[in-house]
């Protein structure tokens, strides 16, 4: 397919999206299937059209002065990707799938691409229902905030301490441009290429050998702060595929008792696969047998530390999901309160007198952070948070000079500040 060709087809996906409400990667399958002519670089390119137009999806529409899907697509080549208006118009030849001729009123639109007088919230490509509640999270700088959580994501892979290094795996993906993480020691970053995608990881021999795991930095620095310790009994309650669990075996060096469990059985089922592949010997899988069953009954009261990777609403992560930038409503937002209320007073019961909670989200908004932190302190009174000072200096590694992103009760990392995911992670101790 042409460049003009792909852009075409960027417009026809994202009106799917957009018109039937559908998630991006349904959409982008299902063209797939419909036009067998695509070849896969083709349908790379046209996912990343798609994906950044999402990111942009607010600027485009003001700038353009019309939020059509062809209205984002253009808007986007010139704001995200700096594309002058001759080299779009170029594209746009009306001839042979490519889209048709710019009108007078686009033309214009590109080439003065003005957001002077657009409301911050578009400047920073956030919903604006959401807007109050992603500022708050930020005394300045909060445009740039949107901005950045606007852009692509890198790869990172956390190399497993079980089984390697960093510097054997730096060695060993030297073909693929690696660079060292800048927080946690067992990072390595990949940055997109020009086609927006990074390298395909899945596939190196040493993802099989369970020599690393694809992980955002930001993951792996809040498990890292955790403060999980070797010979530790932990409990990781919402451990879904995993991510966190093998994770925190090998900062546990394989010593101690690790229960990994999750509400929804089914999430758990990639967990015994990438256990094998990790050589992690201390993880306990407990399925829930049905809702409402208390699959770690025997050990209440008994956790060093109880992690909790909450359910919230991803707002950290939309470089990676920006369709779910637009489709979250504020009704999921009251709902994920409610989950992180019942996953932390769930969470109350396993600690052990002086053994810790680490919440963790991956979401930018105060309620869901310092929020939950409050109400459930308001409701434990034999829980205190630990100072984010202490939490520092007991995670494995140097983290002093993140004191400076500490909230309330936590911390909160972010594109911008860490050039990580947007996480936040806030500790609570019960009393001896
Ligand atoms: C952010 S995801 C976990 C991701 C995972 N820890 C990882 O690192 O790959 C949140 C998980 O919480 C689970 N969950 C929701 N409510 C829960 C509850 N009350 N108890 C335990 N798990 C719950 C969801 O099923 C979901 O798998």
């Amino acid at each position: 397919m042409t460049p003009a060709a792909r852009i075409s087809a960027a417009i026809e996906v994202l009106d799917d999206i957009i018109r039937r409400r559908r998630p991006a990667s349904d959409a982008l399958k299902d063209w797939g299937l419909s036009r067998r002519f695509a070849g896969s670089k083709d349908r790379a390119a046209i996912a990343t059209l798609v994906y950044d137009a999402l990111r942009r999806k607010a600027s485009s529409a003001f700038a353009m002065g019309d939020e059509s899907p062809r209205a984002l697509v253009l808007g986007m080549l010139a704001g995200l990707r700096g594309m002058e208006m001759e080299e779009i118009a170029e594209l746009c030849s009306g001839e042979n799938h490519a889209p048709e001729r710019l009108t007078e009123q686009e033309a214009r639109s590109l080439i003065t691409f003005d957001l002077a007088a657009a409301p911050d919230w578009v400047r920073a490509d956030v919903p604006d229902w959401l807007w109050p509640s992603f500022a708050a999270s930020f005394a300045t700088e909060v445009v740039a905030e949107g901005q950045a959580l606007a852009g692509r994501a890198p790869v990172d892979i956390r190399v497993n301490r079980l089984k390697s290094n960093r510097d054997k795996a730096l060695r060993d993906l030297a073909h693929l441009g690696p660079e060292q993480g800048a927080w946690s020691p067992d990072a390595i970053r990949f940055l997109p290429g020009p086609d927006g995608r990074g390298p395909s990881l899945q596939t190196e021999p040493g993802f099989f050998e369970g020599a690393f795991e694809i992980q955002d930095e930001g993951s792996q620095l809040v498990t890292l702060l955790s403060g999980a310790q070797p010979g530790d009994t932990v409990i990781d309650l919402c451990a879904g595929a995993g991510g966190k669990t093998l994770a925190l075996a090998a900062l546990m060096q394989n010593q101690g008792r690790l229960f990994a469990t999750d509400l929804d059985s089914r999430r758990l089922a990639p967990l015994h696969d990438r256990l094998a592949r990790s050589g992690a010997t201390n993880v306990e899988i407990r399925v829930p047998r049905n809702r409402g069953h208390e699959a770690l009954s025997d050990v209440m009261g008994q956790a060093d530390l109880v992690l909790v990777d909450a359910p919230c609403t991803g707002s950290g992560t939309w470089r990676r999901n920006p369709d779910a930038k637009w489709r979250v409503r504020p009704g999921a937002l009251a709902e994920r309160i409610k989950d992180q209320a019942e996953v932390l007073a769930r969470a109350a019961k396993l600690a052990k007198p002086g053994g810790r909670i680490a919440y963790i989200t991956c979401s930018m908004l105060p309620e869901e952070n310092d929020g939950a932190v409050e109400a459930f302190l308001g409701k434990h009174a034999g829980f205190a948070p630990v100072p984010v000072a202490e939490v520092l200096a007991l995670g494995q590694g140097n983290f002093a000079l993140l004191a400076r992103f500490a909230t309330r009760f936590g911390l909160q990392l972010s594109p911008s500040r860490t050039a990580t995911d947007g996480f936040y992670l806030a500790c609570v101790e019960r009393g001896a």
